[in-house]
């Protein structure tokens, strides 16, 4: 089965959807890292340059479903999108029933994660979608792991749905890179979406010669193997899953860690022994011994997958941790793939992004990727 593309097409006079991966982090409603922004460019200039009337769709976080959150609209991401493309891009809320756009304009719809359905893909939505335009695009690389009405529902109604161009350079720089990687390959998952991460570690285990853990997932193997973790973010019901994975690959666990009594940025930081947390702390972040071992293991990798910061690196009292690792991948000779809406802001925040071999608008995607899934929403464009 092939896959159609965007560029093969003839998109004068129409009405084109691109399912963009908007999902950027936010700041007191200013945008953190519009890496991911700039990475979709490309392909709305190209369908604007073919004659489209543009509508361009995202989720944005992860609101309650059929609820309107203002901090979760897609205000500031019309507006970055207006600048860089010097000319209006209204944010339109209702948009259900149908847009009037013309040809030449572009038009963002307001989060699809405020519909209902929109996360159970529910047929009833993905035919409204469909209904907007005459040829849907997949473009969001970064959220084609998701089984979603915007990602996968619509293609299935859609008159015509291809493929973008990031979706497509993305999965053929990701195939080349991982096609015979240089050993050791290692593979560091950190951050905070704790399940759907897990889940593929399994494969993933298979693949590489050791994972480096971090964040919430780290949580879990240090729960998984006795430690205490107290108040931090893990998942107390893939403990078990945590310990079937780590029979089956070297998975280095912190010696110490960054322990804090609330998650907040004030928070007073102290450095503790991994077997000396208490019961009212969480550990947000690796500690300096761990920091500094982790960072060797880098420097003798031959490739490198990176996906999560291992710290709430936002927050300098917790940033330490990932700027180690970071500038450790930086200066190591591995080949070094990362990926992530919360890494690419903790690689712009470090400034490594020059130093990393590729960098990808995909996080979780990548991760399902490099497990050697189809994606949900790659399969959905296949199978019209
Ligand atoms: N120990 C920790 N406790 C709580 N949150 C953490 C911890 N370590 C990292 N994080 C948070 O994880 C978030 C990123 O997670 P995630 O979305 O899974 O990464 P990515 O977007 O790169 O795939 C960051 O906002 C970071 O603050
Ligand atoms: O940011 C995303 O994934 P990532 O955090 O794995 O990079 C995607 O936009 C998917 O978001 P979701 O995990 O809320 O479905």
């Amino acid at each position: 089965m092939t896959l159609l593309h965007m560029q093969d097409i003839d998109l004068a006079g129409k009405s084109v959807l691109i399912r963009e991966d908007f999902n950027v982090p936010l700041k007191d409603g200013a945008i953190t890292s519009a890496a991911r922004l700039e990475a979709a460019l490309p392909g709305i200039r190209l369908a604007l340059d073919k004659g489209a009337a543009l509508l361009l769709c995202s989720h944005l976080g992860r609101p309650s479903e059929g609820q309107f959150d203002e901090h979760l609209s897609l205000a500031p991401v019309a507006d970055w999108l207006s600048a860089a493309l010097k000319r209006p891009v209204p944010l339109l809320r209702d948009y259900l029933d149908g847009v009037t756009i013309q040809a030449g304009e572009v038009a963002l719809l307001e989060n699809v994660r405020f519909n209902i359905g929109e996360k159970t893909n529910d047929d009833t939505l993905a035919q409204r979608y469909a209904s907007l335009c005459d040829v849907f695009v997949m473009d969001a690389f970064g959220t084609a792991h998701r089984s979603e009405a915007s990602t996968v529902g619509v293609a299935k109604f859609a008159k015509v749905a291809c493929a973008g161009p990031l979706l497509a350079a993305e999965l053929n720089a990701l195939g080349k890179a991982l096609d015979n990687p240089t050993r050791p390959l290692t593979a560091i998952v950190g951050g905070s979406k704790v399940s759907s991460k897990l889940a593929v570690l399994n494969a993933l285990s298979e693949r590489c010669d050791q994972l480096i853990v971090g964040g919430g997932i780290a949580n879990c193997f240090l729960a998984s193997a006795g430690f205490t973790v107290g108040q931090s973010l893990y998942e107390a019901d893939l403990i078990d899953a945590a310990r079937r994975i780590a029979v089956k690959v070297n998975i280095p666990l912190p010696i110490d860690v960054v322990v804090a009594k609330a998650l907040v940025e004030d928070a007073a930081p102290k450095v503790k022994s991994i077997d000396k947390v208490a019961d009212d702390e969480m550990i947000l972040d690796i500690g300096p011994k761990t920091a500094v071992h982790f960072a060797g293991l880098l420097k003798d990798s031959g490739t490198i997958l990176w996906n999560g910061p291992v710290g709430v690196f936002e927050w300098a009292a917790f940033s330490s941790g990932t700027r180690t690792l970071a500038t450790a991948i930086a200066e190591s000779r591995a080949f070094s793939i990362a990926g992530g809406g919360d890494t690419l802001a903790a690689i712009d925040k470090f400034g490594v992004a020059a130093q990393m071999s590729y960098i990808s608008t995909g996080g979780g995607a990548f991760l399902e990727f490099v497990e050697g899934k189809t994606l949900p929403a790659l399969a959905a464009l296949m199978e019209k």
